[in-house]
């Protein structure tokens, strides 16, 4: 194994993992609240309509409203209490929909013009997938009762304006659900290799620690560093350190598996997460990156380097213990590559299970 010659590595200080909120948590938080708002406002709009329909003497709506009122509010209050979100917007659209419906018997047009408000729900609170089927079966029974009880001139007003409204609502529940795509997608992507950023690793490393402990399903982590790093830099400058380091990435994607992931965890730092895979085996994937690295082919991006050196890679690799957390994981992983660079670098060191001390193995 070539160990080239070279400054001490900086001390590595791995720090405790600060909890990184994803753009997905973000997205759910803010859906929630949003929720939230639309069950108060829910529960407040409806209650006055309990009281004309009272004095009208429609005691079964008004039972009806009140209820509706009162599974809003409680919904309400369990959201913001416990975010927790019964029955995921469901309720609301089907009582609200059985409530136009049981109205538009009752009280004819006036009825009718509440099936407007009824399909905005579907779009507001459920996926598009789910509010476009819910809200075309609540409009055929909308349409239903309109062509049965109404003048066909204003019947087919009423039809095409409620499509227009389901067609308008797809388009901006589309248009809102693609762009929340793309921009979690930038958030979450280094720009630079198109790997994910660390913003992804923590919840891949909460999920495959959770699948460790829950169903005994093994994980292994790489952890990888170009050598001296600083040095191709200053020597080829950072434009051609850039396409150093997609070429890096590159090289990595083509080696893992499809279910591996592929991190940019710093500058020149890469993590692989490698579900189902034990400590041996990864650390026969780090070796072959390693050597992958230092082979003829990868050098060619780095033959300006002057004076000539070689670009290669240190790892630190570690498998999950029983018990054990993702921070720790992590920190075990991160402690055995700072031992690579402290020996030498071009070196691939193994962070052995349930010992704390990472041992060499390259
Ligand atoms: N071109 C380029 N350089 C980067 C990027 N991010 C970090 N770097 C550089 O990576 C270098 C990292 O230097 P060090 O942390 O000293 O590490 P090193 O020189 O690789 O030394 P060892 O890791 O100990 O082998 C610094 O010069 C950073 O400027 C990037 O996106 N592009």
């Amino acid at each position: 194994m070539v160990k080239p010659e070279g400054q001490e590595p900086e001390q590595f200080n791995p720090q405790p993992q600060q909890t990184l909120v994803t753009p997905s948590e973000i997205i759910l938080q803010t859906r929630q609240q949003f929720s939230t708002y639309i069950h108060v406002l829910a529960t407040l709009l409806v209650l006055p309509f309990a009281l004309l329909q009272f004095s009208q003497g429609n005691m079964l709506l008004t039972l009806a409203i009140l209820v509706f009122a009162l599974y809003n509010s409680v919904v309400a209050y369990v959201l913001f209490k416990h975010q927790h979100y019964l029955f995921n917007g469901w309720g609301l659209v089907l009582l609200s929909s059985g409530l136009v419906l049981y109205s538009c018997t009752l009280n004819g047009l006036i009825g009718l013009l509440w099936a407007y408000p009824a399909i905005a729900t579907y779009f507001l609170l459920l996926p598009l997938r789910q509010a476009t089927i819910g809200a075309l079966i609540f409009f055929s029974a909308v349409t239903t009762i309109a062509m049965l009880t109404q003048d066909p001139t204003i019947a087919i007003r009423l039809v095409a304006t409620q499509l227009l409204c389901i067609g308008f609502a797809v388009m901006f529940s589309w248009l809102l659900t693609a762009q929340q795509r793309k921009l979690v997608s930038i958030a979450t992507t280094d720009p630079l290799t198109g790997c994910s950023n660390r913003l992804e690793l923590n919840a891949a490393l909460e999920e495959s620690t959770y699948s460790r402990h829950r169903y005994q399903i093994p994980s292994s982590l790489i952890i990888l560093d170009l050598d001296h790093f600083k040095q191709v830099n200053d020597s080829i400058g950072h434009t051609e350190g850039d396409r150093l380091l997609k070429a890096l990435a590159k090289l990595l994607t083509s080696r893992l598996r499809v279910s591996d992931k592929l991190f940019r965890y710093g500058g020149e730092e890469f993590i692989a997460l490698l579900p189902n895979t034990r400590l041996i085996d990864a650390h026969t994937l780090a070796e072959a990156l390693r050597t992958g690295v230092e082979d003829g082919k990868f050098q060619l991006s780095a033959s300006k380097l002057k004076p000539p050196q070689r670009i290669t890679i240190s790892a630190g690799v570690a498998e999950i213990n029983a018990g054990e957390g993702w921070e720790n994981w992590l920190m075990r992983a991160d402690e055995a590559l700072y031992q690579a660079k402290h020996q030498g670098r071009n070196i691939v060191v193994v962070s052995p299970n349930l010992s704390p001390k990472p041992v060499s193995l390259g």
